[in-house]
């Protein structure tokens, strides 16, 4: 199992996300630079989360229009997997590879604190190795994290199963629509998702409900329980 991660400039959960995906797949991700226009052969990329180019203009807007998200969205066409998280999920949001928008939290305040997910699709091959319906932890950390779309695009995405995590029990730490939290595209390959799976994969983090997000990404089975 292979996995590449884009690193850019201003990313700040590039090591976390190596981390986690070499703890999962058992190698270290290749990573690609912003500047690549190739991305190797790999069944996982994975956009990470961070502040890429300072947030400047909107978060995600100017890593969007690097040559790199290019080679990303060739190798999506071709059916490989991309995760994006946070403001990965952003990025790919603002490369048109994701629908809808991601506004800043109707708070107006960076929000950084855990909230309770629940998977609305477990039929992805991103969600496979959870139950239906499954509540699960996980932490997130921004500022513009208030998904939008308009009725049309949100009776399609509603419509169609594209909605795969929603914020649950009350968590909604942003004002979503829906109280969306992850998407998928139609295609069911390209998967976004605000909160941050990678840092709830072991023991050390406090809990591991973020693991089986890569897991069935990688096509593994769940670890069983000791
Ligand atoms: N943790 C992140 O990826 C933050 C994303 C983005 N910079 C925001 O604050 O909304």
């Amino acid at each position: 199992m292979k996995t590449a991660v884009v690193l850019l400039p201003g990313l700040n959960r590039d090591r976390d996300m190596i981390a986690a995906l070499t703890k999962i797949s058992g190698k270290p991700p290749v990573t690609v630079w912003q500047t690549d226009t190739e991305i190797p052969d790999v069944d996982l990329i994975a956009i990470p989360g961070g502040f890429s180019f300072g947030d400047y203009l909107r978060c995600g807007a100017i890593a969007a229009r690097m040559p790199v998200l290019r080679a990303v969205a060739d190798k999506a066409a071709r059916g490989v997997q991309v995760i994006g998280v946070c403001n990965g999920f952003q990025i790919l949001v603002e490369a048109g590879l994701l629908p809808g928008a991601l506004m800043r939290n109707s708070s107006l305040k960076f929000v950084c604190r855990e909230v309770k997910l629940e998977v609305a699709n477990a039929n992805t091959a991103f969600t496979r190795n959870y139950a239906p319906g499954q509540i699960i932890r996980a932490p997130v950390a921004h500022h513009d994290g208030n998904y939008f779309a308009d009725a049309a695009t949100l009776a399609r995405i509603e419509g169609e199963g594209q909605v795969v995590f929603r914020y649950a029990e009350g968590t909604n730490p942003n004002g979503s629509i829906n109280d969306i939290a992850g998407i998928i595209n139609g295609a069911g390959n390209v998967l976004g998702l605000m909160p941050h799976p990678e840092n709830l994969i072991e023991a050390a983090h406090g809990g591991t409900d973020g693991r089986g997000l890569f897991e069935s990404a990688l096509g593994m089975e769940p670890l069983k329980a000791a």
